[in-house]
This record gives C-alpha cells, structure tokens and sequence, in this order.
C-alpha cells in the first residue's frame, strides 16, 4: 500500500508511488545534504534503440550515459536538457520528464538533483563531440527483436554504467515515471538505493 512507503529523503513526499526497488545497507541511514544542485540527463530511444554516450571526460568520465549536465542559472531544467543534448550529441530533439533520480556521492558535497528525459525521434546529425562519443545500443532482449540491424546492437552496458542505472533504466525504457534516490561511497560503490515507479 502507497502509505506504508518510507520516501527517503530528498525524495519529494508523494502518495503516487507503487513498486519500490530499493537495497544496499540497511542500517545506514542516507547521507544529510546542505545543498542540491540541479541536472539534466537525456535518452534518445527509438525503434527498439538507445542512444547512449561514452564519457570522454569530466564527472562520470570512462562511463556510458544519457547526454547531460549542470542546469545553468536563468535555465529551466528542459532547457538546459535541450541545450546539453547538442551541445554533446549534436542533436535536437523534443524531451520529456521521464523521471528524477536524487543522487549523493560522497565526494562532493551537494546532492544532484537529476530531471532524466527522453525522445523518440530527434533531428540533426548525431557527431562525436569532445565530451561524448554517443553510439546506439540494443534497448529489447535480443530474442524479442525483429529488426536484424537492432537486434546486431550491443546490449546496454550496464557493467560500464552508473551502478544505480539498472534499477530504473527498465522504468525508462517501458515508459513509466519514475522516481529514485541513490547515494555513493568515498570508494565509488553504491552504498544505498530506492526506485519507485509513479502513477497517476
Ligand atoms: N545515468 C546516471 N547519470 C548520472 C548519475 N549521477 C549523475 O550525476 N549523473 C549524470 C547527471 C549529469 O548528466 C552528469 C553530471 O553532469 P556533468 O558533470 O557532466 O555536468 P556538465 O557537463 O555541465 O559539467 P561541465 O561540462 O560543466 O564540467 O552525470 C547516475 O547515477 N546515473
């Protein structure tokens, strides 16, 4: 039931949230926060593909992902969105919230506030930027694939991604709003997590 649901913190309160994925340490409490800094973090996914980035550099460098950044003064966090997207693919496209991910790592010390979006069709020549090397990737199970070219893709490489991506990534891909918070230790690993969807 929707009011036996302990939102963790940073999480806005909300009675629209069914399914929790959550795990990591139990008895450790999520880490406090004193400042939350907003960003954005966009997917292409089309006819059974995603476009992801490889991180040539900077925060996250060597890991794949969506196309994003820091939501800059005077943006609104579609804009920012938008405006990223090109600046690291090339491309434009219509977005859409797809979700929000509240996210601490230990060695910084803001909070990330993260608007995840989405489109399914786009325009523009998708190039190598100096940030990202973008490449699509197979986003069904190879068997349920008819089109032989996206079934040829890669799968998504979640051993190369944010630890906590695999926990919400299917809610992305199935189009379902969801909402998570995730935190990361000193060392790099994924000390706590919890991803719901949210209905309507
Ligand atoms: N998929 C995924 N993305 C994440 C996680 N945590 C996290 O910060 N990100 C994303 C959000 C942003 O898109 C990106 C961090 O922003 P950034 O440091 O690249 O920002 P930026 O490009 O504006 O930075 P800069 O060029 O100004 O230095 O990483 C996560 O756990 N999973």
């Amino acid at each position: 039931m929707s009011h036996d649901i302990i939102v963790p913190l940073g999480v806005p309160h909300s009675d629209r949230y069914r399914g929790v994925c959550d795990g990591g340490i139990d008895d450790e409490d999520w880490s406090e926060f004193t400042e939350v800094r907003r960003y954005t973090n966009a997917f292409i996914i089309q006819d059974g593909k995603i476009l992801l980035g490889y991180k040539k550099r900077g925060y996250g460098q060597g890991l794949w992902n969506g196309f994003g950044g820091k939501v800059e003064p005077g943006e609104s966090s579609l804009q920012a969105a938008e405006r990223e997207l090109e600046e690291e693919a090339g491309i434009r496209a219509q977005l859409r919230l797809a979700g929000t991910l509240f996210f601490i790592d230990a060695k910084v010390p803001w909070a990330f506030h993260i608007d995840i979006f989405v489109a399914h069709t786009f325009t523009g020549e998708i190039i190598e930027t100096d940030e990202m090397r973008p490449q699509w990737f197979c986003a069904q199970m190879a068997e349920d694939t008819e089109d032989p070219e996206v079934a040829r893709l890669p799968q998504i490489p979640y051993d190369r991604m944010w630890a906590d991506d695999i926990y919400w990534m299917p809610q992305l891909l199935r189009d379902t709003p969801f909402a998570g918070r995730m935190d990361f230790a000193k060392n790099g690993t994924l000390r706590k997590w919890w991803v719901a969807k949210v209905v309507n």
